[in-house]
């Protein structure tokens, strides 16, 4: 997928001019652009109030990272659950109503869930960091920050606010930025969790050294049409590849049934990242349940 990083701007400007000129493809042509370009007025503004120096300072009093990638591995179902903490979304919109981020991790905690995945994005997801944070303080799995990821300040972040993983979308990100932003991710101890949804951003990321964790995305995001045979996919292209260098396989987005883990297991994955179908049940603990049969 092409994501254009910020907006075109007219190559002319007519000043004098009292009309609005339109620039061709000035609109987002998808969400995950609406998203990243709008992410870019948010991070400006919370670079304001709070500067990468002092952020970083702050981290130093934060309690030291958990081994996410251990968790994974060592997997208390099989796969490994990553339990998504998620209220709403701009494929589905509010998914629960009275959404206690606390009550649901302790409840995906009991379950079985080997980490938990906190959305952080306020506009579009209408999650927050303080969520992240208040999670933290609440459980003790390892927690995935689920974030839009732009520049190196919301790392900082997501690091004072308690995550141990960080979540990079290979569609929005150059191989450079890709690479730098997992370095960042490692010398903050955490662990990179990088995204693909085709074999051409799967190859990007495979061509980078050390990458531990790949989550395959089984929903599209330029028109939100989910496939589970995306995993199937992409994992048959690679696999010698995946299974020589050891990497853990995260299949992420639209698992509903006991089948739909099955059949992802059976491709290779060795986790499932899942947020509504537990989210929206009353007891997400035995949601879980019922998924790992
Ligand atoms: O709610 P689902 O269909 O179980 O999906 C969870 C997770 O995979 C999805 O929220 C997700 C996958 N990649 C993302 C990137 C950003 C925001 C959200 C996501």
């Amino acid at each position: 997928m092409q994501i254009r990083r910020r907006p075109p701007s007219p190559s002319f400007s007519i000043s004098h001019m009292r009309y609005q000129v339109s620039v061709p493809g000035s609109e987002p042509q998808n969400i995950l652009e609406e998203i990243v370009w709008y992410k870019e007025t948010e991070v400006q503004a919370q670079r304001e109030k709070l500067p990468l120096s002092k952020l970083k300072q702050r981290i130093d009093s934060v309690a030291p990272p958990k081994n996410f990638l251990q968790a994974l591995r060592q997997g208390k179902t099989q796969p490994a659950l990553i339990a998504e903490v998620k209220k709403a979304s701009p494929s589905k919109g509010i998914i629960r109503e009275n959404f206690d981020p606390v009550e649901i991790a302790r409840a995906y905690d009991r379950g079985g869930a080997s980490c938990l995945s906190v959305l952080t994005d306020r506009k579009f997801f209408q999650g927050s960091f303080e969520n992240l944070a208040k999670v933290r303080a609440a459980v003790d799995l390892p927690l995935l920050c689920k974030e839009f990821i732009i520049y190196p300040y919301q790392m900082y972040q997501a690091r004072l606010h308690g995550a141990d993983a960080v979540l990079l979308i290979a569609a929005i990100l150059s191989d450079r930025d890709l690479n730098y932003f997992t370095k960042i991710i490692r010398a903050l101890g955490m662990t990179p969790l990088v995204e693909v949804h085709s074999l051409e951003e799967l190859d990007r990321v495979l061509s980078l050294d050390n990458i531990e964790l790949i989550g395959i995305n089984n929903r599209n995001l330029e028109d939100f049409t989910v496939d589970l045979r995306t995993t199937e996919e992409l994992v048959n292209a690679r696999r010698s590849q995946l299974q020589e260098r050891d990497i853990v396989l995260v299949s992420e987005s639209g698992l509903h049934t006991a089948q739909d883990l099955q059949f992802v297991a059976s491709v290779g994955a060795n986790a499932v990242l899942i947020g509504e179908s537990l989210v929206k049940k009353d007891n997400p603990t035995e949601a879980i349940a019922t998924l790992f049969v």
